[in-house]
């Protein structure tokens, strides 16, 4: 049987009385790649920032397989700090040589091992989100939640991403949860991808072979349909 990782047990969250979130159940199993979709201001960053513990949900649990899971957040803005360099971003401006030495591997691991002493202003946009991943790598976390890091990208710098968001992942067996408005990169890059809807979990997709963009481009459409399928909202 496949291994959980993460239990999201009738998970709610409000804020005020405007309720965001209803009836959450959703398992993840370790070292699953989820995708989280759904319309805009639907619940999917909040949904990404309960699983992180940086709020606590208004009702319901969510429990993890193992006692204090290390867990890191990659955003869209890449938070590096302007006035240290990349390997000082990613040591975190330690001194100590261990330190430094894990910042240089996580470095040669994103590909930019030659750039670590570049200030950040000195770095392209997918550059810059290298860093973010090599900073968020230092941790080791076993549950890696992604917020949309990708989505001030050009296409192709995004696909490139991609691929080594999806190689890393692999080689360093993580979770992982996706939130993108990108219904294809969602289709392509996850195990599975799960479409929140009225404020809930209502759908979801079965990932497809990765390497076949016509079953991807169907999947994409059929989620993106679900999306926006007011009728069975309703019915
Ligand atoms: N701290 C907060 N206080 C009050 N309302 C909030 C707070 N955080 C989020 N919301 C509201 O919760 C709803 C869901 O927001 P959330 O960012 O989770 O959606 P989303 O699906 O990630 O949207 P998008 O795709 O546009 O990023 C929105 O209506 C938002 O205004």
């Amino acid at each position: 049987m496949t291994k959980q990782f993460v239990e999201i047990t009738d998970v709610q969250k409000s804020y005020g009385s405007k309720q965001i979130l209803h009836d959450i159940d959703l398992t993840i199993a370790d070292q699953e790649f989820l995708a989280l979709v759904g319309m805009s201001g639907g619940g999917k960053s909040t949904l990404l920032r309960l699983i992180a513990g940086l709020e606590q949900p208004s009702a319901g649990e969510i429990k993890f397989a193992n006692d204090n899971p290390v867990i890191r957040v990659m955003f869209q803005n890449d938070r590096l700090l302007p006035w240290m360099t990349v390997l000082e971003n990613v040591s975190f401006q330690s001194n100590q040589k261990e330190q430094q030495t894990e910042a240089a591997k996580m470095l040669e691991l994103v590909g930019l091992e030659t750039l670590a002493s570049q200030y950040p202003r000195q770095l392209s946009g997918g550059q810059k989100q290298r860093v973010a991943l090599a900073r968020a790598l230092m941790a080791h976390p076993q549950l890696l939640l992604l917020d949309e890091p990708l989505g001030a990208l050009d296409a192709l710098t995004r696909r490139q991403m991609q691929d080594l968001i999806l190689k890393i992942c692999q080689e360093q067996k993580l979770t992982t949860v996706l939130v993108t408005h990108d219904v294809n990169e969602a289709v392509r890059m996850a195990d599975r991808v799960v479409v929140i809807r009225n404020g809930t979990n209502r759908y979801e997709e079965a990932g497809v072979s990765k390497d076949d963009p016509t079953k991807v481009a169907v999947a994409a459409e059929r989620v993106l349909h679900d999306i926006m399928d007011e009728e069975t909202i309703n019915g």
